[in-house]
């Protein structure tokens, strides 16, 4: 019998022709075991040398009829991404200094630099992006707004340094607003959003990340979290990344734009080297005919919690209420969404006042110029009109709204190009729909519930009129 002997020990072994015999589960799992490290040597390798070749030939064809080719420093690798950024010379001075502060050793403060960088870094895919993120963009628009552009110089924009870093500053009106806006930029780019720390819940978070966002916390003081995104932020930047920023920090409440956050915008300032690559701010300013989450947002306003948890029994009530619409073909849409850019502001070509913060000179200027080019639409201009000489006669309400229209063009501003009577009435019927307004043989008026929601939808355009001051002053005010 062939085997060994050790006789020191007293053992036989002498089992290499013997017969084993085993549990049928290990064996299945033995054969597993081989399966996957068999795989992983011989296979993968080469499974993912087909995939990313795949993925370059996409790529390739995708830069050729895109206005800002996707940056390499996009399609890094989101592993290669984190290394990077946790070794950063400025993150690894955070990490020494957080272990001092906080007494732990060093290795514990690097791997909470590493989860906070694991947190922050997307993981982009161009294919999901623009196969099903553009085209799932496109369709909702399309499907529920009547898309109108605003102000929109071409030329201008055209003329744009192709290796500039873009950064889309935009108001935040609804959570439509980052699916239209990704629609209209999708010949031009992928674009990567900050988002904040609500949507970092699965399956909602890897496909935010898929589609190249990078999540944000906000009201974390902690200097070292801060290091890594400031960091990660600046990186994209000298990357060459499209990004999109929400100065506002969230959703407006009550329709009027709120102060900027300057975190994100002075990261990006602090960083910036004209020699290396210019950045430029595109203001963008959004607005709608009907924002899908206002009794939402007023409730929140009104009850002074930023919390906005609707049920999911109400959610999915709507959904249902929304599908038998559509099924019994009387949905006619949620009126206008326009978008409109205003006036590019190059950041080498900015110079703030002597005594001034440049952050907050780039930040009042940015806000500024979103709130130049806020469109102008139906039911805005209606519900002004409405609360300003309520109750109203209808064909007052059309003279006033004509009025105003007029002067409106006249200084160049985006408005609607159907003749007033009919904008009125349909803002009228969307407004009555909703039992906003009640409207009797001599008169229109807002309802007890259409009162907050008119005054919603007028504040966004109140800037644009003759007593603008206070809430331009406060759009300009640092946010607290
Ligand atoms: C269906 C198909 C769809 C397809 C398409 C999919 C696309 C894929 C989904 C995308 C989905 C996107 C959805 C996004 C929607 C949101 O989530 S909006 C909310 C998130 N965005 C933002 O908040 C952006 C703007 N916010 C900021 O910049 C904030 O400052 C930060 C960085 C987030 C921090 O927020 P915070 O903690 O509240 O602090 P805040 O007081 O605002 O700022 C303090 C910082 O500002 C600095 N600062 C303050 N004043 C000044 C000053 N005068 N000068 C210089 N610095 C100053 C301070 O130094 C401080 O910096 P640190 O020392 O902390 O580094």
């Amino acid at each position: 019998m062939a085997g060994f002997t050790f006789r020191r020990f007293g053992v036989t072994f002498s089992f290499m022709t013997q017969t084993v015999s085993l549990p049928l589960w290990a064996f299945i799992l033995i054969i597993l075991f081989a399966a996957v490290t068999f795989a992983s040597h011989f296979l993968f390798p080469s499974v993912r040398w087909f995939f990313r070749k795949r993925a370059e030939r996409v790529i390739a064809r995708l830069n050729e009829r895109l206005q800002r080719p996707i940056e390499p420093f996009k399609l890094a690798r989101r592993y290669d991404m984190i290394q990077r950024l946790i070794y950063d010379p400025v993150v690894t001075e955070a990490i020494v200094e957080h272990a001092r502060k906080e007494g732990i050793p060093e290795n514990v403060a690097f791997e909470k630099a590493r989860r906070y960088a694991r947190e922050i870094v997307p993981s982009f895919s161009a294919t999901a992006y623009f196969t099903i993120g553009t085209r799932l963009a496109r369709w909702l628009s399309k499907s529920l707004y009547r898309i109108k552009l605003g102000s929109f110089d071409r030329k201008r924009l055209n003329e744009i340094d192709p290796d500039a870093t873009v950064v889309f500053v935009m108001n935040h009106r609804s959570n439509m607003d980052y699916v239209l806006v990704t629609y209209l930029a999708a010949r031009a780019g992928a674009l990567s959003y900050a988002v904040g720390e609500w949507a970092r819940v699965w399956p909602l978070a890897p496909l935010i990340r898929m589609m190249g966002a990078y999540f944000i916390r906000r009201k974390s003081r902690g200097n070292l979290y801060r290091k890594v995104l400031a960091r990660y932020v600046q990186m994209a930047t000298r990357g060459g990344v499209s990004q999109a920023v929400f100065p506002e920090g969230g959703l407006s409440l009550n329709g009027f734009l709120a102060p900027p956050r300057m975190g994100l915008l002075n990261y990006i300032v602090e960083d910036f080297d004209a020699e290396r690559r210019e950045v430029i701010f595109v203001p963008v300013a959004i607005n709608y005919d009907r924002v899908l989450e206002d009794s939402i947002l007023i409730a929140a306003d009104q009850s002074g919690t930023r919390r906005f948890r609707p049920s999911w029994g109400s959610v999915v009530k709507k959904v249902l209420r929304h599908l038998w619409l559509r099924v019994t073909r009387r949905f006619r849409g949620f009126g206008t969404a326009s978008v409109s850019f205003g006036e590019p502001l190059e950041l080498s070509k900015f110079h703030a006042k002597i005594d001034e913060d440049l952050t907050e000179a780039i930040a009042k200027a940015l806000m500024q110029r979103i709130a130049d080019v806020t469109p102008v639409l139906g039911v805005p201009i209606v519900a002004r009109n409405i609360l300003k000489s309520s109750p109203i006669a209808r064909d007052d309400l059309i003279n006033c709204v004509a009025q105003e229209l007029e002067e409106l063009t006249k200084r160049r501003l985006p408005c609607p190009r159907r003749k007033p009577d009919e904008l009125v009435n349909d803002a009228l019927s969307r407004l009555r729909g909703r039992q906003l307004i009640i409207e009797d043989d001599s008169a229109i008026s807002p309802t007890d519930r259409g009162q907050a929601v008119l005054a919603f939808y007028a504040n966004s355009i109140a800037h644009h009129f003759d007593a603008p001051a206070a809430k331009l002053s406060e759009i300009s005010a640092v946010a607290e």
